[in-house]
């Protein structure tokens, strides 16, 4: 049995006063949930997330990371800075580092990598355009971006992922894949994920993101593969983001 994982993706939102009420009223809030929850915060504000939640149930990470180990990549923060800051995880591959800043799956399978190398859990995200759902084209685009991933890791760092699933149309739109849609997707991601470690396959959580809020968490989350939620604008309000734990 998966333990339920719900992240906040902040994506580019916050300020120092407005974060110290939300992840501390996400910390009141908690009581005895089951849940684990995590919140993805942009690098500057990594070092609030320690000092607010150290010695607390929430664990916190970033939302990107180079490829690179160190050195002249003017901007780029590397994993083993974030490792300074306390992550527990990092999200790569989001929607919107591949289309604004073009990255490709090859570099999410090497920003996957240099996460892991450093002891921390990456969130792989992959997802189809509206475009390629209408074209039919799902199956084999989310396919090819998870296994682009999987080809680069050994065997046993397999289990040591979180996977998420944001269907691109749904996200930030208020439209939500049903949760028939997004368990037929998780079940195939689950698939590939058994084809290269069946242990792995069945601790590795699948996330859905994409519209995620209290009115449909609990139906998404009753879904047999999906094992919890990325959650973007839910996520700015501890009342909205503690309902979708509580959900879960
Ligand atoms: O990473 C989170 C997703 O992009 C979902 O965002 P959203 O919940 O605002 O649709």
């Amino acid at each position: 049995m998966r333990a339920k994982l719900i992240v906040g993706n902040w994506k580019m939102n916050g300020s120092r006063a407005a974060n110290e009420a939300l992840l501390k009223g996400i910390v009141a809030g908690l009581d005895n949930a089951r849940a684990v929850c995590a919140v993805c915060v942009p690098t500057p504000f990594l070092q609030q997330c320690e000092d607010v939640l150290t010695g607390t149930p929430v664990a916190w990470g970033a939302q990107d990371v180079s490829m690179h180990a160190f050195g002249a990549y003017t901007g780029e923060v590397c994993a083993k800075m974030l490792t300074e800051f306390g992550c527990r995880y990092v999200i790569v591959g989001h929607s919107e580092r591949r289309a604004y800043h073009r990255e490709d799956s090859a570099l999410v399978a090497k920003k996957a990598q240099a996460v892991l190398a450093e002891g921390m859990t990456p969130i792989v995200c992959v997802g189809e355009t509206l475009e390629q759902r209408e074209a039919g084209e799902t199956a084999q685009v989310v396919g090819a971006q998870l296994d682009a991933v999987l080809e680069a890791l050994d065997a046993a760092s397999v289990g040591r992922i979180v996977v998420a699933y944001e269907p691109v149309w749904a996200i930030g739109s208020g439209r939500n894949a049903t949760p028939a849609m997004a368990q037929e997707v998780h079940a195939q991601l689950r698939a590939q994920l058994k084809a290269r470690n069946a242990e792995a396959a069945e601790v590795v959580p699948i996330l859905y993101g994409g519209s995620m809020k209290p009115e449909n968490a609990k139906e998404l989350l009753a879904q047999p593969d999906i094992d919890g939620g990325l959650i973007g604008g839910a996520a700015l309000k501890a009342e909205d983001f503690l309902a979708i734990i509580h959900a879960a």
